[in-house]
């Protein structure tokens, strides 16, 4: 294998299928048709209440300077799929279309587009994969780390899982969406210096492995450091690694911060306690308790129930891997494409499961909330060219599957969720720093009524579709039968007939 191509690039970092298409667009003259296509996901991850959306600036990264190297060009030549007028094309091509999206760290709800590519066909299938992939992963880490922010409080929650993360670019950049989602620093300090995450840590068993007994370590390490954590499990917590740490911080006084101890192994619960009482009894009040081993945001949640007197929380495997959703199924569907005349003609995909029938033609995505305190009353999917700020008589919200539910609403807010990212190519946006785009997660979460923040069976957030966009799915979902009942009529001829 090898990664040495001095002109790598991230254009051929896509399904082939993508491409096979794009050759056939091409062959046929068709390429330059434009296209509408959302990304949108069905199901929330972790039956999480909402989502936390990222992956924004890594999406802009890849699309701006996007183009195919001369070795890209020469593997396709070599894989001998792809004409050459094709390869020719895609050695000059560039991305020309426009991508609209939320603010990174904004709150967002399965079945609604949460990115919208606008631009030719060919341009817009060629990122699919790459935008899917790194929307999926970071919006799934985000909002699992959102998930343990809600179980810790104000408590400090520390991001440990690159040893632990499928390869270095799902841990970098699953630091940079943990630390979106609520987590406070990092121990990777490769993300510390490019995202600017504060840094932080504790010393491994094998410092204390290395010295053979918990002193000595924890001496050495205080001679040559200032802020201390002492990891106290290696051999006893309560007998030997407790003893060790209160003897090495009294012993230093004023020439070390100690900032207190770590446990990692054991029943957190119950040692914690114990540690609790050794600390405080010898002089420590204010030392921290951090503690790791598998955690998540149910054994925090019952760690908690127990009383256990752990202040900081440090989580590698279940974070950064998203242990029990491994993977956001976010799709990205076409919704609309140019005809043969010029027009746009919005498509749809069917499914015998309604939830699984797409929303056709270009949208909006409206967050409506309440004027008088900005709380929450839904999302509404509306078609591109409606405004529900200007509804007359109160908005209609109503389910888009079972719709007898539905309410009006008044005196509301409606602010649209896709804004202008790149246009015609180029780049419109300013992408915000890290800490803003942190802050905003949290305002917006903090914005969300309580019933859809709990991590347990919160309930159903409303995304809803406008009245058009609901009657425009259902004329869609009628041509689509005429035409299949067209075609099935053509081939069952004069005397078969298909009893299915
Ligand atoms: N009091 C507790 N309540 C609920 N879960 C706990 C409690 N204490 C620890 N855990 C969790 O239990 C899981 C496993 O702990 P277990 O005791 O089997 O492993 P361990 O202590 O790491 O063992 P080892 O000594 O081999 O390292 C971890 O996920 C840990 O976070
Ligand atoms: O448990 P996680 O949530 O995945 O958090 C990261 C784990 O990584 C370290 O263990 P490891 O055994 O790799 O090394 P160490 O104990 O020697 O530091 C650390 O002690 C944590 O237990
Ligand atoms: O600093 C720590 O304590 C740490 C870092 C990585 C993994 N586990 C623990």
């Amino acid at each position: 294998m090898s990664l040495d191509y001095q002109d790598d690039s991230l254009a051929l970092h896509t399904d082939a299928y993508q491409l096979s298409m794009m050759q056939t667009y091409f062959m046929k003259g068709i390429h330059n048709r434009k296209a509408v296509y959302e990304l949108f996901f069905r199901k929330l991850p972790f039956a999480n209440g909402y989502a936390v959306f990222a992956g924004l600036e890594r999406v802009v990264d890849y699309v701006k300077d996007l183009s195919f190297s001369a070795s890209d060009i020469a593997y396709l030549r070599e894989t001998e799929q792809f004409d050459e007028q094709f390869l020719d094309y895609l050695a000059t091509w560039r991305f020309k279309g426009t991508i609209r999206a939320p603010k990174e760290g904004e709150i967002v709800f399965n079945n609604e587009p949460i990115l919208q590519v606008e631009g030719t066909i060919l341009d817009a299938q060629l990122i699919e994969t790459a935008i899917l992939n790194i929307v999926n992963y970071q919006t799934l880490i985000a909002t699992k780390a959102a998930r343990m922010r809600y179980v810790v409080g104000d408590q400090t929650l520390l991001e440990f899982g690159t040893r632990r993360a499928q390869e270095m670019d799902a841990a970098i950049w699953g630091t940079r969406a943990a630390y979106i989602g609520g987590f406070d620093a990092t121990s990777n300090v490769r993300a510390g210096k490019v995202f600017n995450i504060p840094i932080s840590g504790t010393h491994a068993h094998a410092l204390v492995q290395i010295y053979r007994n918990d002193y000595d370590a924890f001496k050495a390490y205080a001679e040559t450091h200032r802020d201390v954590v002492f990891l106290v499990d290696t051999y006893d917590t309560l007998r030997s690694g407790v003893p060790a740490a209160i003897r090495v911080a009294k012993e230093m006084g004023d020439r070390i911060n100690f900032i207190g101890v770590r446990i990692d192994s054991g029943d957190l619960a119950y040692i914690s306690k114990g540690v609790r009482k050794m600390l405080d009894s010898a002089g420590f009040p204010d030392a921290k308790i951090v503690a790791s081993n598998d955690l998540d945001e149910t054994t925090i949640t019952s760690l908690k129930m127990q009383d256990a007197k752990i202040d900081t929380w440090g989580i590698g495997t279940k974070l950064i891997t998203a242990y029990d959703q491994p993977a956001l199924g976010g799709v990205y569907k076409v919704v609309s494409v140019e005809n043969e005349r010029g027009e746009m003609v919005d498509t749809i995909k069917i499914s015998s499961s309604a939830e699984k029938i797409s929303n056709p033609g270009k949208k909006q995505v409206w967050r409506i909330t309440r004027r008088k305190d900005g709380k929450s009353e839904g999302d509404y999917v509306a078609m591109w060219d409606e405004d529900p700020r200007r509804a007359i008589g109160g908005l209609l919200m109503f389910h888009p599957v079972n719709t007898y539910v539905s309410k009006t609403v008044t005196d509301y807010d409606a602010r649209p969720l896709l804004r202008d990212i790149i246009v015609d190519g180029e780049v419109v946006y300013t992408l915000p720093k890290l800490d803003e785009i942190k802050k905003y997660a949290a305002e917006r979460i903090d914005a969300l009524w309580l019933e859809y923040r709990r991590n347990l069976n919160p309930q159903e957030y409303p995304v809803d579709l406008s009245s058009k966009a609901w009657n425009h799915k259902m004329n869609l979902i009628r041509n689509v039968r005429n035409y299949v009942d067209e075609v099935a009529h053509e081939m069952a001829g004069e005397d078969t007939e298909y009893h299915g």
